[in-house]
């Protein structure tokens, strides 16, 4: 397996370009399951895990794909297969963003249930509600949810108890070919959904409410392939910025859209640090000290929870102490005890994370289940005395392009190394 090697206490500097999101790229990519027509040309698209493993669901149903410098070519005219089977769900939850589109397009898909998560509950009770009000009928059998229409999906007004990107973008690929009008209410506001319906409309579907709340679809009969460029990935963008508030640093960030960082950039000016932008880059200057600040993940715009580990590493280092609350996900504190075994002070309090700060950390060997968390690790150990040792890299690779590169490329003193697991 591979780990992350990192030497602390180099200031991470200089100016890096901020890749291509993830977390749009998979429902883009599975949009792409809703027409036979022609090739669609993706770009900006990032190399990893994740994206690797989509593409490799896309090849067992039957696409045709290549896949270059961040350019996805994607095919699905001679689909062979409706089922997203197990040993690729497994691997990424977002696969169950197979289930609107092949359903849209067939009438009837498989897909696996996605297992259990790494950080608490993460249920697609909301997934399956939008299929069965555009019509469906949807079982569970053995571990996969069946889903089936006779004819075409039917237009429904969807009111979403609560806000999920997920659900949304499936629901917004179900409902574009759709028979008649879907309106979609308390839609997710994430950029990665605006993105998902600016590729939908691209692709001749009819969107209004685009970066609402309230989404109206007038189904179409056709859609066709088309060129698209993904958007910048905000949370990696993030998580360069904190590389360089850590460890005293200065960094820009090229290649984003400063608004859609808004509440993370606000935390990070009430931490003290100086942040500035321009239309498309973002450069933060750590200060002398950093100050606690107190944040609360919930849907965008707020802070988002994808951040949250991320920010908790940059306040063991705050003159103070600040609290953490994770409203999408109360149970995401799986980097908590990692941290604390690099020396931080952070205490579990029912739902809600109490950071001492400042804490000296000092590197040892630390490993999470999951992404952020791993994040969270990288960035404690860019400001630990002496090495700390990342292990697990892979939950890492899922959702970072070249991650060590670009830090070394900003001056961090890390590199990837094998080991063996006992
Ligand atoms: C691939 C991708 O884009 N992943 C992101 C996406 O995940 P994902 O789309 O899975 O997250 P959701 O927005 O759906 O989850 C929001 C909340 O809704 C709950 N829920 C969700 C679906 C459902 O059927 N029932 C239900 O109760 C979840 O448990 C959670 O508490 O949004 C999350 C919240 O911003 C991010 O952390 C993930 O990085
Ligand atoms: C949790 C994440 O992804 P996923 O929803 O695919 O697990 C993430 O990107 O932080």
């Amino acid at each position: 397996m591979d780990k992350l090697v990192i030497r602390g206490g180099k200031k991470i500097c200089g100016s890096i370009a901020a890749s291509g999101s993830k977390n749009s790229a998979l429902p883009v990519i599975a949009a792409t399951l809703l027409t036979p027509d022609g090739a669609f040309a993706i770009d900006r698209i990032p190399d990893l895990k994740d994206v690797r493993t989509f593409i490799q669901l896309l090849e067992y149903l039957g696409a045709e794909t290549s896949f270059e410098n961040n350019l996805l070519t994607v095919s699905t005219g001679h689909l062979k297969s409706i089922e997203a089977p197990y040993e690729l769900v497994k691997k990424m939850r977002a696969s169950i963003y197979v289930l609107g589109p092949l359903l849209a397009r067939f009438g009837h898909t498989r897909v696996s249930l996605p297992g259990g998560c790494a950080f608490g509950p993460r249920p697609v009770d909301l997934h399956i509600m939008v299929m069965e009000k555009l019509g469906a009928t949807v079982t569970i059998e053995k571990g996969f949810i069946d889903a089936k229409v006779n004819g075409r999906l039917r237009g429904a007004r969807i009111d979403f108890p609560i806000s999920s990107v997920g659900a949304t973008g499936n629901a917004l690929m179900a409902a574009v070919t759709a028979e008649g009008t879907t309106i979609l209410d308390n839609a997710a506001l994430e950029p990665e959904i605006e993105c998902l319906c600016n590729f939908l409309v691209k692709m001749g579907a009819q969107i209004d409410g685009i970066g609402t709340t309230t989404l109206t679809i007038d189904g179409v009969d056709q859609l066709r392939a088309v060129g698209f460029e993904n958007i910048f990935d905000r949370i990696e963008a993030g998580t360069l910025l904190s590389a360089a508030a850590i460890t005293g640093g200065s960094v820009t960030v090229t290649g984003v859209v400063p608004e859609q960082l808004d509440s993370v950039l606000d935390a990070f000016r009430q931490s003290g640090c100086t942040v500035t932008t321009t239309a498309d880059t973002v450069t933060l200057s750590a200060p002398e000290k950093l100050m606690p600040v107190d944040i609360t993940a919930r849907p965008y715009p707020e802070f988002p929870t994808d951040m949250q580990a991320q920010w908790m590493a940059l306040m063991t280092q705050a003159q103070g102490d600040s609290t953490i609350i994770d409203r999408i996900y109360h149970e995401r504190f799986n980097h908590i005890p990692e941290l604390n075994r690099l020396g931080a002070h952070i205490e579990i309090r029912d739902n809600w994370a109490l950071v001492h700060g400042p804490q000296e950390l000092t590197g040892t060997k630390v490993m999470s289940t999951d992404l952020r968390a791993s994040a969270c690790l990288v960035l404690a150990g860019l400001v630990a005395k002496e090495t700390t040792e990342v292990l697990r890299v892979y939950h890492l690779d899922r959702g970072y392009e070249a991650i060590e590169k670009k830090l070394t490329a900003l001056g961090a003193d890390i590199e990837r190394a094998k080991y063996q697991e006992f």
